[in-house]
């Protein structure tokens, strides 16, 4: 059999290339000539702004890039044509998915249930209630990352009264459900836009790959969508492929998207990001920043500098700062809300990948160490997969529970 030597067409190929225009793959050669003239199918208002160097940019945004961010710059010319550029989350930019929220936040913290619901059955349908069973819920909650204080108190919840008694499992997640709702339900805080800032600044912050670019992305979709004039800030000077994915979100929402060539200091582009956010109009500004780990202090450091550069701007910037968490780091999670959250100010979590995690009880852990408000959590790629937090359903969603079976 012949082979098929058609080469493959990429992602944004597909996503942005009629049916129609789909006949005859172009020689390699002829192709790149046709992207160059190609304007991309986008909304017209989408545009990059790549700040005009740093004149009015204070000293301390000139200083040189962070020793860990000095990756030769590479002028990023004009936005490349979308075709050529490589899609760096894919997933994302994919059709809104199907089904209510609620199915999909079951569906996502399924592992996490699921992982809780076997241990339950096994421990709760072999006998009548007695403290080694006890114990052993316990310890099935402290390895699904509740916390041992939550452990201990939903772990008391089943005991009282039930010493001797058969318990169903299905009662025992109610227990849960309802334990973990009441933990939360404090926190569970929208992220409120003061429409008296303008722009209101939005400062996104956390480790590598924890879902920063996705999150803004899907943010950006989100306060579009509710009327906000939004810009975009590709802080992630680090990482060509980063500046690259917010232009795209921003070409695809038709928000500005504020970009300054890989490598450049990022506390220059905050700066100018303000400035221009603010002569044109923009009601928000949501800024990138590289991933750093926590225990990098220079990196840290950089991030320090990215806020006190702010506020040469804008004396109360960023208005919010928002610590983007990979659910499925467990444990980790709680050291990265420590030091962002002494360094940056973070005044409020999202909560990602809670679909790719048995550990989704990490939330409930770290809202009881650290008191911070959870604005989002995310349970996919897909730009709608990002939800403002309600307790109720994470608490049934956790306990593996639908929502009419918690009357039971
Ligand atoms: N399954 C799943 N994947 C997600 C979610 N949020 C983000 N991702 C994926 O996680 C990966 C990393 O996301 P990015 O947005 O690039 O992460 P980042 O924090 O900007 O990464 P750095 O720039 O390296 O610091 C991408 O493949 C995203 O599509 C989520 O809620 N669920």
């Amino acid at each position: 059999m012949a082979e098929d030597t058609t080469p493959k067409r990429s992602f944004l190929q597909r996503l942005f290339t009629r049916k129609e225009d789909q006949a005859e793959p172009l020689a390699p050669e002829t192709e790149a000539k046709a992207l160059e003239n190609a304007a991309p199918e986008v909304d017209s208002a989408a545009r990059t702004i790549e700040p005009q160097a740093l004149e009015q940019a204070p000293p301390e945004a000139q200083a040189p890039p962070d020793e860990a961010m000095q990756n030769t710059p590479q002028p990023l010319a004009a936005p490349a044509p979308f075709a050529v550029t490589p899609p760096p989350a894919p997933g994302a930019m994919e059709e809104a998915p199907q089904g209510s929220w609620w199915t999909r936040l079951r569906d996502g913290l399924s592992r996490s249930s699921s992982s809780i619901g076997t241990g339950l059955v096994d421990i709760f349908t072999k006998r009548k209630l007695d403290e080694a069973m006890l114990e052993d819920l316990e310890d099935i909650l402290i390895r699904a990352d509740l916390g041992t204080a939550v452990a201990q108190r939903i772990t008391e919840a089943v005991g009282k009264g039930r010493y001797n008694w058969d318990v169903d499992p299905r009662e025992v997640k109610t227990i849960l459900a309802s334990e973990v709702e009441q933990v939360l339900t404090p926190y569970a805080k929208p992220l409120v836009i003061d429409t008296t800032k303008k722009p209101f600044v939005i400062l996104v912050v956390g480790v590598n790959g924890s879902g920063k670019t996705t999150t803004i992305g899907k943010l950006a979709a989100q306060f579009s969508r509710e009327g906000h004039k939004v810009m975009l800030a590709a802080g992630d000077t680090f990482r060509a492929a980063a500046i690259e994915q917010l232009q795209i979100w921003g070409q695809r929402l038709g928000c500005t998207v504020i970009a300054r060539p890989q490598g450049s200091d990022a506390s220059g582009l905050a700066f100018d990001a303000i400035k221009t956010a603010r002569s044109e109009g923009a009601d928000l500004l949501l800024m990138d920043t590289a991933g750093r780990l926590q225990n990098r202090a220079e990196l840290m450091d950089e991030l320090e500098k990215i806020i006190r550069v702010m506020r040469k701007q804008d004396e109360e910037a960023p208005h919010a700062v928002l610590l983007v968490l990979d659910a499925t780091v467990g444990q980790n999670a709680l050291n990265q809300v420590e030091i962002f959250g002494r360094v940056a100010g973070v005044t409020g979590l999202v909560m990602t990948k809670l679909d790719g995690t048995a550990r989704g009880g990490i939330l409930v852990a770290i809202t009881e160490k650290f008191k911070l408000p959870i604005h989002f959590i995310g349970v996919g790629e897909k730009v709608d997969d990002l939800e403002p937090f309600a307790a109720s359903d994470f608490g049934l969603a956790i306990a593996g529970l639908d929502k009419d079976e918690s009357q039971h």
